[in-house]
């Protein structure tokens, strides 16, 4: 056959599940949205047809819904579920050799102290990406929809030029960013909220601390932050949009703007990508999710 069958995976995308601990006072609750990714002997339902080895996207989005009951320590933390639930589908199900679990998590506050009430917090998503297969096992964290600016601290000029260059170099401007990382941890155990919390400070703090001479430094500058800040981080990536503020010229109106009034675009924009590992750690580009443009 002058053919053959490339990379193949499938599973069951966006299970949204929501799980309330009832029996607490106050009442805690986790959002997510699951997607469950399978790989293993898979060739016949592409080349024959023949469905026997596949278990179906139906029962995968089941036992997602079901190990929210079943499971139910394990799903008060994205990182632990997504491993109960990718060991479960390479552990049980003979045909699955690697099972990819990825969460979004949805961040809700308690409303006004009430036992039972909430509110949902915007500023972020947080994510994870768990992958099994076999014994080898990886854990990364992340999280995106973070968004920062500093109203100064944030220069940017000494670039290279070309006929096509019109970019004034500032000394000054307003720097503004959506932060969208994933970070992988040599541990597949840990307190991963406390983890995720450290990660998450150690990025703002040095968003806001840094002093920028392009967003890319600062990426760099935060990836320090974090491989400084957590100890089993081995890598972060980022992908930030460059949110550009520009000063509005106000001239015809007889008024001066020194940095005071910005047009805040939202497209195009400068999209800036960087990694920042150990330099003794093994990479494991495997582990992350390459839905990030990557
Ligand atoms: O921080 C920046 N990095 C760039 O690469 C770039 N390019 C640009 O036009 N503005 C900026 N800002």
């Amino acid at each position: 056959m002058a053919y053959v069958l490339g990379h193949h995976q499938y599973g069951k995308a966006e299970v949204r599940v929501v799980r309330v601990y009832r029996d607490t006072d106050p009442h805690e609750l986790v959002d997510y949205n699951v997607s469950v990714a399978l790989q293993g002997d898979f060739a016949d339902a592409h080349i024959e047809g023949d469905q026997a080895k596949i278990l179906t996207t139906d029962a995968c989005k089941n036992t997602v819904n079901a190990f929210a009951k079943e499971h139910g320590d394990a799903a008060r933390q994205p990182e632990t579920f997504a491993l109960v639930l990718a060991r479960h589908f390479v552990r049980d199900v003979p045909q699955v050799s690697q099972a990819r679990v990825q969460i979004e998590a949805y961040p809700w506050d308690r409303a006004h102290g009430t036992p039972h009430g909430f509110v949902r917090r915007g500023d972020h998503v947080r994510t994870t990406t768990v992958t099994v297969r076999g014994d080898d096992e990886t854990v990364v964290s992340g999280l995106r929809g973070l968004t920062v600016l500093k109203t100064t601290d944030s220069e940017f000029h000494g670039f290279y030029e070309d006929r096509y260059t019109t970019l004034k170099p500032t000394n000054d401007r307003i720097m503004a960013t959506e932060i969208q990382a994933q970070w992988l941890h040599s541990v597949t155990e840990t307190g991963w909220e406390a983890s995720f919390s450290a990660v998450k400070t150690a990025i703002t703090h040095s968003f806001a601390n840094a002093y920028s001479y392009a967003l890319q430094h600062t990426l760099w500058e935060m990836g320090q932050a974090v491989l400084d800040a957590a100890p089993t981080v081995s890598e972060i990536r980022f992908s930030c949009p460059n949110k550009h503020h520009f000063v509005v010229d106000l001239s015809p109106f007889g008024l001066e703007n020194p940095n005071e009034v910005f047009h805040a675009d939202d497209r195009p924009y400068g999209l800036i990508e960087a990694s920042v590992l150990r330099a003794e750690g093994p990479g494991r580009s495997d582990a992350f999710d390459p839905g990030q443009a990557w």
